[in-house]
């Protein structure tokens, strides 16, 4: 278990670089289809979602064994890397109609490719990679402990603290936090002054187009301020800013997946349509940040079921839920009704 082979790898991939997956079932080397360039390749081969998989008609094709498996597909002719992306990507179909019949071969090892998956996932990458006879001699070498160490949070440890008045609240105080290999910068906002009582605690995820752009799409912006009011007026809170931008897949798989959205696919489909889980966050990080500021007991403000399950499984003691309900507007709407209806939200 090494996280700084996952690092070593993560950083390839944004790059365009090879990386080499070593599992126990076998080893695959693999070049990012979205920011590597196409290999010059007699057969060229893409490894892709089994999501996508489908999408492309593939479905009968697949391994009835591993329905979930990721999939390997030979591609006929020439393959260049605007080609891969338009196979890969399923928010181009519609200005990209025309690709295929693909075939899809045996998977060598599929416990490298579901790493490869989770990967491409942490690196906010599209999740797909052409399939390479050799890497290039220097390609980082992971394996999927590697992964699972890397997304490891109880590493996760305050860095820095200061005092920080906010609109709400000019006693509160920020902490940010880091971890050993995950770069991610989480912040807990104190607000208010700690006593006796149990704080409201929000976990919030990052929503670079809701928190900061005044996004109608989703309820991110005023669920913000909403808890920050809430804890201004109670005796104190604490707001956990967590950068697991777009449930966990980044941003600019989220831009893919509202681009499926205005073709009709809700937030759900759209997100499993690209290959990706419908929620891949990882709240554990929430529990650990209050682990690290000693708060072992609190007043859960979610409508997320989830958020309590995880933290109450990690010891975290919920004495109370308190609903954040955000009136709909005619761009959110459909989205709110998908969260109560398809992920459990509770009113
Ligand atoms: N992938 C994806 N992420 C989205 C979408 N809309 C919002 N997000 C992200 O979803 C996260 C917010 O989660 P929500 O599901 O709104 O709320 P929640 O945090 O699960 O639950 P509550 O505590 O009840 O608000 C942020 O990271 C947003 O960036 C979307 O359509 N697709
Ligand atoms: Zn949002």
């Amino acid at each position: 278990m090494n996280a700084r082979a996952a690092a070593r790898a993560l950083d390839a991939l944004a790059r365009g670089w090879d990386i080499i997956v070593d599992a126990p079932d076998g080893q695959l080397a693999l070049r990012p289809v979205e920011t590597g360039a196409a290999p010059e390749a007699a057969q060229p081969r893409l490894l892709i979602s089994a999501a996508r998989a489908i999408t492309l008609k593939l479905a009968n094709q697949k391994d009835a064994a591993r329905p979930d498996a990721p999939v390997c597909i030979a591609v006929p002719g020439a393959l260049d890397s605007a080609l891969a992306v338009a196979i890969a990507d399923p928010s181009l179909d519609l200005s990209r109609p025309m690709k295929g019949p693909f075939a899809a071969q045996p998977l060598p090892s599929p416990q490298a490719a579901e790493a490869a998956m989770q990967l491409a996932r942490l690196a906010g990458l599209l999740p797909a990679y052409h399939i390479l006879t050799e890497a290039e001699a220097e390609a980082p070498r992971v394996t999927p402990a590697d992964v699972a160490a890397y997304a490891d949070p109880t590493t996760l440890r305050i860095a820095a603290r200061a005092r920080l008045p906010v609109s709400t609240s000019d006693t509160a105080e920020i902490v940010a936090f880091r971890s050993d290999a995950d770069f991610h910068e989480h912040v807990a906002l104190i607000v208010g002054t700690p006593d006796d009582s149990l704080p409201v605690v929000r976990l919030h995820s990052e929503c670079l187009t809701g928190d900061v752009l005044g996004s109608l799409k989703c309820d991110c912006g005023p669920q913000l301020h909403g808890a920050l009011h809430a804890m201004a007026h109670a005796q104190w809170g604490i707001l956990l800013y967590l950068r697991q931008e777009g449930r966990g897949i980044g941003l600019i798989n989220k831009l893919r997946a509202y681009q499926l959205q205005d073709q009709g696919f809700d937030t759900v489909d759209a997100n499993n349509r690209l290959g990706f889980p419908t929620d891949a966050r990882d709240f554990a990080v929430a529990a650990q940040m209050l682990k690290a500021l000693h708060v072992p007991a609190i007043r859960l403000m979610t409508n997320n079921p989830e958020k309590q399950a995880v933290l109450a499984s990690l010891g975290v003691t919920i004495a109370e839920r308190l609903p954040l309900q955000i009136p709909a507007n005619p761009h959110n709407a459909h989205y709110l009704v998908t969260k109560r209806d398809r992920t459990g939200h509770q009113l």
